[in-house]
């Protein structure tokens, strides 16, 4: 079985760029590719802020920073990636695009002992399998925002997921990149969302009732249940529009109304109202 050295990183948003990160810091050669030239350079300077981030809190050296970035390259082809030992993909949550790519690196990538992961936070992974003809191949390796601070990975394999993959899979998350694996059946939404999305929307329902502000709700649970960050916040810090789509998708599969998204975040999404990745959510981070 081929050592997983060289990892594809599909999407360089928020968590495409953190994988990518993480990768290169443990030592792989790491591709990461973007839909257009725009996307891309945003994607590299989010990684450069982010090392420099681990250099000035002393976590990194500048030799193991520049080594990282040695380590990184950048592409909008995805054509790229035949010499793929692992890939992730981590564009936005939209099971179209999604099975758009799966279906392209199905075509491209060489190796037939490739792995194809996904880190949908909730689209089923067999609907992403069947898109490529290695449906044994494809699994979920889902990681947590932010990818270089969490420590989980929640591991997802399908009903045709093989035992290789999911055992190879787990390999390159605990032994390469030093995380810890839960796993989960390939339900959407898996275990952490099952139970963090309806507290978000149960949050946002809160908020959009009057019931209370949202600062009071945040603080609410960050002084009385030591939570990190509130609800809103880290609704805000996941983005708006992944948090709609990731109830859309829970929704459509299990048609429990705690999933379906209320209308407040149906109207902040149309509005462009993203979070701190657009500079305004629930909070405003633009000063
Ligand atoms: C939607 C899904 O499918 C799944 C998901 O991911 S759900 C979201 C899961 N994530 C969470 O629940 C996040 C909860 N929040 C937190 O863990 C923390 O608030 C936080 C890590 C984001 C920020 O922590 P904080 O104490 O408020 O801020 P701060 O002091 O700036 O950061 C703490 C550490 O994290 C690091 N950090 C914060 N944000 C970071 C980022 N984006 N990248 C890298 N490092 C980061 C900081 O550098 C700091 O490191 P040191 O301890 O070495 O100084
Ligand atoms: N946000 C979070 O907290 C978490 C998200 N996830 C999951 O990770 C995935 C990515 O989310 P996140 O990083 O937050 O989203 P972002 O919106 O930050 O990033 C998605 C990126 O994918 C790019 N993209 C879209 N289509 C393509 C394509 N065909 N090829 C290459 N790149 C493409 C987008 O480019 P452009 O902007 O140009 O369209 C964008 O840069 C989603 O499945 C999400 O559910 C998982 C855990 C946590």
């Amino acid at each position: 079985m081929t050592e997983i050295r060289r990892v594809g990183v599909v999407g360089a948003g928020l968590m495409g760029s953190g994988i990518a990160e993480v990768s290169a810091r443990a030592g792989l050669d790491v591709l990461v590719s973007e839909a257009n030239a725009g996307a891309m350079e945003a994607g590299r300077e989010r990684i450069t802020k982010s090392l420099a981030r681990g250099v000035r809190n002393g976590k990194l050296s500048a030799e193991d920073r520049d080594a990282a970035m040695e380590r990184l390259s950048f592409t909008t082809d995805l054509g790229e990636f035949a010499d793929r030992d692992l890939i992730v993909e981590a564009v936005a949550e939209n099971e179209q695009v999604k099975t758009e790519v799966f279906a392209t690196l199905d075509k491209v990538v060489t190796s037939r002992e490739a792995i194809f992961a996904s880190n949908t936070s909730s689209i089923p992974i067999m609907k992403l399998g069947m898109a490529t003809g290695r449906p044994d191949q494809v699994i979920g390796i889902h990681f947590f925002n932010p990818v270089p601070v969490l420590k989980l990975v929640e591991l997802v394999p399908s009903l045709l997921t093989s035992e290789q993959t999911s055992l190879r899979a787990r390999g390159f998350v605990t032994g390469t990149l030093r995380k810890e694996v839960i796993t989960s059946t390939d339900r959407a939404g898996f275990v952490v969302n099952a139970l963090l999305i309806p507290y978000l929307l149960s949050a946002i329902r809160m908020m959009e009732s009057g019931f209370a502000s949202a600062a009071d709700i945040d603080n609410g649970m960050v002084l009385g249940c030591a939570h990190p960050m509130g609800p809103l916040q880290l609704t805000d810090l996941i983005g708006l529009d992944t948090t709609k789509a990731i109830a859309e998708s829970m929704y459509e599969e299990f048609k429990e109304p705690l999933y379906s998204p209320p209308p407040l975040l149906l109207r902040m999404v149309d509005a462009g109202l993203l979070g701190k990745k657009t500079g305004r959510g629930f909070y405003d981070y633009s000063a």
